[in-house]
């Protein structure tokens, strides 16, 4: 038989005085009492007190609190950090206390950890508090009890242990959650351990403290894992690849947290700890990538070729610059204003799920991420056949591009807070793909620009963008004889043009482009120019649960009367 949800409802004390506290199966909530109402409302009423108590009052949903404790030889003003002039009461020392810590939302969707101490003179009173809440507490079978831990101790500016230790780890410990804690010793330890050696079945999560990097390769190992356990093979293209079970927390410590951020909205560890301790899902989904029919990577935010692969190139050369290297490399980049030939092939996504330019952004529960996608549908002789069908429906684009960008995700992070693709979807099924066309530089600059203001980006006529679900690139120099010889005869003068720049992209020796770039995935050099690139819908699961629209939460009252 189901566990019915306690209600209680008592007259408790809190450092803002009496008040009325009411658990149910949803929320809880306390206010000023009654009777302190009636009597602030006549002689004796104390404007100040009021506020203060107005102020302490909260409706806070049970999934956000973050546990209950008995409080031991409790001070009344210690959590709030107010310091007791007078020593207590007789009367205050016959009462007993616990702690309710919960989540308090701060500006820019952070979050923090808040609590309110309760005071009553029985002791039966206080522990069938503590008990209900445990309780009700305990039906949340969605937060982790156990989660491995992997830290880089050289991401970013290499405070990931010290942020885990002084921000995470307390907040883990209150939520009684243990964890067995990887600090790693090289690249790619993370990712080695969980494809053949960590014991998954002992956790709940898997938490890596780090940048996009260290996610990335949590993500590859814990993806692999999970194919080979259930026996499905990665390096086959066309396989329908098995969901992830396990959830990723990302505690942001690196000098990119663009995935945290775009699944979370800040980059706060402690922001992130809550919403693994709280058991948030969001699901996510993942590209593959294949050059040449073998598997190379997978990819969850963006692949950049041309201007995004040629900047990490440089970038990489300049690592001991620490961040600053990305400016650089952004601005000798934009100046040396390269482009590359080639061709993109595309299968465009269902109507159901979108388009880039329809301003629809994916929030907290959003409804197009719900709808089953195309990826979903398919399986076994389905596949086939859809696949037959879909094989009529590739569009092929050939041009001069300044840059060919893929966001499976907005890409949203402090710099360029709507991103690179505003409308993107975690979990629809989809990639944004979008083609910058060779333009001039002040063109180019006002499209960067757009990155970090409200205008469109891709209200521009050198910039196409569609919503596909997979997608080749073929570089020029990688095309077959039949198909150059095709764009040959398309027009005669252009054509002479062409043979004659396809004789100096073999001769570097004369100055000109180089033929062709490389992939930027997810802040890794690809080195290959020709790819093959498939989504895979819902393929792994954060722990997070999107943007929150915030206005909703600025008023405490607000969920009360939802
Ligand atoms: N102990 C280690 N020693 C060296 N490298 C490591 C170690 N642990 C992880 N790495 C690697 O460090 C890379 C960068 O890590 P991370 O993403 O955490 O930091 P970052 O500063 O955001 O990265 P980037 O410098 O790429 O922006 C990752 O690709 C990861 O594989």
């Amino acid at each position: 038989m189901e566990t019915q949800p306690r209600a209680l409802c008592s007259q408790l004390t809190s450092q803002h005085g009496l008040c009325d506290v009411t658990l149910t199966g949803a929320f809880l909530s306390w206010k000023e009492a009654e009777t302190c109402r009636r009597r602030a409302a006549g002689h004796a009423y104390d404007p100040r007190k009021a506020g203060a108590f107005k102020k302490g009052g909260r409706c806070v949903p049970l999934c956000e609190i973050v546990a209950v404790q008995e409080t031991e030889g409790e001070d009344p003003g210690a959590d709030t950090g107010e310091r007791r002039s007078a020593p207590r009461s007789p009367a205050e020392c016959n009462q007993h206390a616990f702690t309710v810590s919960y989540v308090e939302r701060g500006r820019k969707h952070r979050w923090q950890c808040s609590e309110v101490t309760f005071r009553c003179t029985e002791s039966r009173l206080c522990l069938q508090w503590l008990q209900a809440i445990k309780e009700q507490l305990a039906l949340l079978t969605t937060r982790p009890k156990r989660l491995l831990v992997y830290i880089n101790p050289y991401g970013g500016k290499q405070r990931g242990k010290r942020i885990y230790e002084q921000k995470v780890a307390p907040i883990f410990c209150r939520a009684s959650i243990s964890t067995d804690v990887i600090v790693t010793e090289r690249a790619n330890h993370a990712r080695d351990h969980l494809k053949t050696e960590a014991d998954l079945q002992k956790y709940d999560g898997i938490v890596c403290v780090g940048g996009d990097g260290m996610f990335s390769e949590v993500m590859h190992g814990l993806i692999s894992r999970t194919q080979r356990d259930t026996g499905a093979d990665q390096n086959c293209s066309g396989e329908t690849l098995v969901e992830c079970s396990l959830r990723v927390g990302i505690i942001p410590a690196g000098s990119t947290d663009c995935v945290c951020y775009a699944t979370v909205g800040s980059n706060d560890p402690v922001t992130s700890a809550l919403h693994i301790v709280v058991g948030d899902s969001q699901p996510m989904d993942v590209c593959s990538i294949r050059a040449d029919d073998t598997f190379l990577r997978y990819s969850v935010s963006l692949l950049g070729y041309g201007f995004y692969g040629d900047m990490l190139t440089d970038s990489e050369r300049k690592r001991w610059m620490g961040p600053a290297r990305y400016d650089l490399s952004g601005v000798k980049t934009f100046l040396s204003h390269r482009y590359y030939e080639g061709t993109v092939s595309f299968l465009l996504a269902d109507s159901n799920v979108g388009t880039p330019r329809d301003k629809l952004q994916c929030r907290s529960g959003c409804n197009i991420c719900q709808q089953p996608s195309a990826d979903k549908r398919l399986c076994g002789k389905e596949d086939r056949a859809l696949d037959g069908e879909a094989k009529g429906a590739w569009q092929v684009i050939r041009g001069k591009f300044l840059a060919i960008n893929a966001a499976c995700m907005s890409c949203a992070c402090p710099r360029s807070p709507k991103g690179l693709s505003p409308s993107a979807h975690l979990a629809n099924g989809t990639v944004d793909l979008i083609l910058v066309h060779k333009c001039s530089r002040l063109d180019f600059f006002r499209h960067l620009l757009r990155h970090t203001n409200k205008d469109d980006q891709f209200d521009h006529p050198f910039v196409e963008v569609y919503r596909v679900r997979q997608f080749r690139f073929t570089p020029r120099c990688q095309e077959t004889a039949s198909e150059l010889e095709l764009e040959l005869r398309e027009g005669d003068g252009v054509g002479r043009a062409r043979f004659f720049s396809q004789i100096c992209r073999k001769h570097p020796a004369c100055g000109c482009m180089p033929t062709h770039s490389c992939w930027n995935c997810d802040g890794e050099i690809l080195p290959h120019a020709g790819i093959e690139v498939r989504v895979h819908c819902q393929l792994i699961k954060l722990f997070a649960r999107g943007i929150e629209e915030q206005t909703v939460f600025d008023d405490p009252y607000t969920l009360c009367a939802i």
